[in-house]
């Protein structure tokens, strides 16, 4: 079976001239269904740049990213924004949610704009804020819930649908460091469903959660681990799927 996410020779240079930034060098880096893979290095190195090309936000300069086996080379825009929305799931620090929707209306946003069924969305909605405890947020909108809740609902936006592919930058940065390992917990629950996940963090301690660690220094991946036995090690009961 093909990798979720495969990146191969991997450059990104912005700009041009003496002012050209190198952000990424030749990086390959392959991450499996039910993997969650951490991405750490120092600030400026280019984990930002590597989880905006996976997601196919931004496109390399050279080498080529695939997505389930397809290149994105050559993809027309359409196509790539489409697969965009109905495989990849992003969360990021500053969570992203649209002020004027209610939690449900942000998750099912993406699916209608996908062309799914008003009423279909919702239900699918429902069900992914259920999955998270926040089915009596449904009504809320973003200024009325709680940080942690907040993020719970990017998530919720993340997974929902058919999402293969979890893209999460630093997403545990505005949270205390219970709700932090809440959203580990969920995006491992959504891993060991089939998604693979790739996380940007600082945070040694949240890595520790990943089946592999890869460090990033100057825009070239230096070294990949396993990461020592943490959390993840203690809760593998608890994220096994519900049935
Ligand atoms: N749009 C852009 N235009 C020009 N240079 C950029 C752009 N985006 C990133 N860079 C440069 O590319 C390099 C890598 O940036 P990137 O944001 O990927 O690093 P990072 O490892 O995520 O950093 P941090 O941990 O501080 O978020 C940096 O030198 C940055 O200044």
């Amino acid at each position: 079976m093909s990798p979720v996410l495969e990146m191969r020779g991997v450059s990104k240079v912005y700009g041009e001239g003496p002012a050209a930034v190198k952000a990424l060098t030749g990086v390959d880096l392959s991450v499996e269904s039910g993997t969650m893979v951490a991405v750490m290095g120092p600030s400026g190195s280019g984990k930002s740049t590597l989880l905006t090309i996976a997601g196919s936000l931004e496109e390399p300069t050279s080498g080529e990213v695939l997505v389930e086996g397809t290149s994105l080379v050559g993809m027309s825009r359409n196509d790539r924004a489409r697969m965009r929305r109905r495989r990849v799931g992003y969360v990021f620090q500053d969570f992203n949610l649209l002020a004027g929707l209610t939690a449900v209306e942000n998750i099912t946003l993406p699916l209608e704009l996908d062309g799914m069924r008003p009423k279909a969305a919702r239900e699918a909605g429902l069900e992914a804020l259920g999955e998270l405890d926040l089915t009596d947020r449904a009504g809320h909108y973003p200024d009325e819930l709680s940080g942690g809740q907040r993020q719970r609902v990017a998530i919720a936006r993340a997974i929902v649908g058919d999402r293969r592919l979890l893209l999460a930058d630093e997403p545990t940065g505005a949270l205390d460091s219970v709700s932090g390992e809440g959203v580990m917990r969920l995006l491992k629950v959504a891993c060991r469903r089939g998604a693979a996940a790739v996380l940007v963090t600082h945070d040694a301690h949240l890595a520790s959660w990943a089946d592999r660690v890869v460090f990033v220094r100057d825009g070239v991946v230096v070294d990949q681990t396993a990461p020592p036995a943490g959390p993840e090690s203690l809760l593998a009961v608890e994220t096994e799927p519900r049935a």
